[in-house]
């Protein structure tokens, strides 16, 4: 990369490019009205008349789960009818920058419901290896990446491996089971074959009725039910109900002596089990855009994983997310996130190896932490909890959603609301307004970005790109510009930008489609897929038909513009 700044700022009366595309306006600046579910193709605006590269397609390599090598036409973008429509209707400054993350489970595995997901905003589709056999993962998988392929969707996917805490078995298919006061149920670490003896429920982990002790308390996720252990015979350890309530398939134990976390040898437990390491495998077999690792207790279990996917992976682009949900965990906060690619705010298991009342503290830190160190921060679990039940949310879930929001994480997951319930349009639905009322009572406010960020890279020419970046978004704030464009292959200048949490969108233009699924999850972003050179002025005007053509931009939108390939700043008015 050049290292020369090539930092020129061209206000639009004079600038040549303003004038090329004056002069040669789009052949056909057609806008048909995309009914919000239509199918869509790569967008072909032909304005091959302004564009100075060769006609014919360009290859573009496919490293992700696009599958092989898809065909991009030069004077072709893609971008998705929703994110079209969306800023059709209510402008681009307006588009949401919280990302969406839904936990894919029985009710929205079928193509439609995947659909109807992606309609209502979802970013990345969430597949945990908890549930469900590799075979069904690996059908969510195909249906995701058929959506992104016939409707141009660039919905990333994120595996989420078990882990190797303590959890309850599946309840041999019933859906859940009421655990009421008083009553004795028996957690046992036999096998159980397929019919399940009354109130009795196995646990993943053979040292389980050795650790245990009587008088220990156990807890179901973390608190949905307790039980007192009142005897152990053998490998069964019975229990006594003394706080009822729904026990899931699955769901994490924890026990505690005398008010702490019991840590004996589960502590020892493997990250990574035998069977994270085969989920793994199948993972980057498939192609997943992120794997997120659950209970990482240090950083060295990051290093390990990344490197054991750069063996494999066709091209080591597999992004590792580093779960944050237990004691561990927290201790190391700061390695672990500066080894991973992203992190996760796992609030579910986390609220059950600490006081509830530590749980936002700890979010905050985490975000901020996050932030300073450019690695994407998502918020997971219980955000709209109470909807899988009732058809609103408490208030106190919306307000929630708020701080997270107000604290610019990069995106929110929902979990059983979008995995075990026909709710999930309607969940979606909240994250996606309350994200957009709180984004834009923010900018209404004219609260900037107050967080000081520090330098974080060591190289120079990436410190060029960092200060760039930072410029350029500070120049967006203070212009108040309409976008920011980016034009990058690796999907790092975006990311930047996106660090800075300018007060405009930005348009990330990248040439494969999987670095477009990859920038989905970060705040901010509208990632486009693009060929383009590394000439900025015939980028820029490609650039400005194909979105003007749409009916995405229009003429005087004041735009600023950065791009990987050539460092530099330019400010223009689309012509
Ligand atoms: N593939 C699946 N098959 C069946 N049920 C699922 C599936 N994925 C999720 N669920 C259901 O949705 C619920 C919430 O999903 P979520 O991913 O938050 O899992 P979890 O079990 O709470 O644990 P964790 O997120 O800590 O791994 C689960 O408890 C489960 O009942
Ligand atoms: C998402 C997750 O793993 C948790 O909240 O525990
Ligand atoms: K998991
Ligand atoms: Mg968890």
């Amino acid at each position: 990369m050049s290292q020369s700044l090539n930092f020129f700022i061209s206000s639009s009366p004079n600038s040549t490019i303003a004038k090329q595309s004056y002069s040669k306006p789009c052949a056909q600046a057609f806008s048909p009205k995309f009914p919000f579910k239509s199918a869509r193709k790569s967008i072909t605006a032909s304005c091959s008349d302004l564009d100075s590269s060769p006609p014919s397609p360009i290859l573009v390599s496919d490293n992700g789960n696009g599958g092989g090598v898809t065909e991009l036409s030069s004077s072709s973008i893609e971008v998705d009818t929703v994110t079209e429509t969306e800023m059709k209707e209510n402008g681009f400054r307006s588009t949401r920058r919280t990302k969406l993350v839904c936990t894919i489970g029985p009710a929205t595995c079928g193509f439609q419901q995947l659909e109807a997901l992606a309609v209502g905003g979802m970013n990345v589709a969430r597949i945990n290896m908890c549930h469900g056999t590799r075979d069904w993962h690996k059908r969510v998988i195909e249906m995701v990446r058929r959506l992104n392929e016939e409707k141009g969707y660039a919905v990333a996917i994120m595996m989420d491996t078990e882990g190797s805490e303590i959890h309850m078995g599946d309840l041999c298919g019933a859906p859940s089971a009421k655990a009421e006061d008083g009553e004795i149920w028996t957690f046992s670490v036999r096998a159980l074959d397929s019919t399940r003896p009354e109130r009795t429920v196995t646990v993943n982990y053979d040292g389980f009725a050795e650790d245990v002790q009587v008088g220990d308390e156990l807890l179901v996720d973390g608190g949905m039910v307790r039980f007192e252990v009142i005897e152990k015979f053998g490998p069964d350890v019975k229990c006594k109900c003394t706080d009822p309530g729904l026990l899931l398939p699955r769901a994490n134990l924890t026990f505690w002596r005398d008010g702490s976390l019991v840590r004996e040898r589960n502590a020892m437990l493997p990250t990574i089990s035998p069977k994270d390491w085969l989920d793994i495998d199948f993972g980057v077999a498939e192609g997943v855009d992120f794997i997120a690792i659950s209970f990482v207790k240090s950083a060295e279990v990051i290093n390990q994983l990344k490197s054991y996917i750069k063996a494999r992976s066709r091209d080591g682009d597999v992004a590792v997310i580093a779960k944050i949900e237990s004691i561990d965990s927290l201790k190391n906060l700061e390695e672990i996130i500066r080894a991973s690619d992203g992190v996760m705010v796992a609030r579910g298991d986390l609220g059950a190896q600490i006081p509830l009342e530590q749980v936002p503290s700890a979010q905050q830190k985490i975000v901020h932490l996050c932030r300073q160190l450019h690695k994407p921060v998502i918020v997971a679990s219980q955000l709209l909890e109470s909807m899988i039940e009732y058809p609103t949310p408490t208030r106190a879930e919306v307000a929630d959603v708020s701080e997270a929001v107000r604290h610019r994480v990069d995106a929110l997951t929902l979990s059983g609301e979008s995995g075990m319930d026909r709710i999930s349009e309607k969940a979606l639905t909240v994250l996606r307004s309350v994200s957009l009322r709180i984004e834009r009572w923010w900018r209404e406010e004219k609260r900037h970005e107050a967080m000081e960020l520090e330098d974080i890279t060591s190289s120079f020419a990436d410190s060029i790109s960092e200060e760039i970046c930072n410029s350029a978004a500070n120049m967006a704030n203070n212009l108040e510009v309409d976008a920011l464009f980016v034009y990058t292959k690796t999907g790092h200048m975006a990311s930047l930008l996106s660090r800075c949490r300018p007060d405009c969108p930005i348009f990330a233009f990248t040439t494969t489609t999987s670095v477009r699924r990859r920038l989905n999850l970060q705040w901010g972003l509208i990632p486009f897929r693009l060929s383009f050179s590394d000439d900025m002025e015939s980028n820029l005007n490609k650039t400005f038909s194909l979105l003007k053509a749409r009916g995405m931009i229009k003429s005087g939108d004041l735009v600023i513009a950065v791009s990987d390939m050539l460092q530099s700043i330019q400010v223009m008015n689309v012509p």
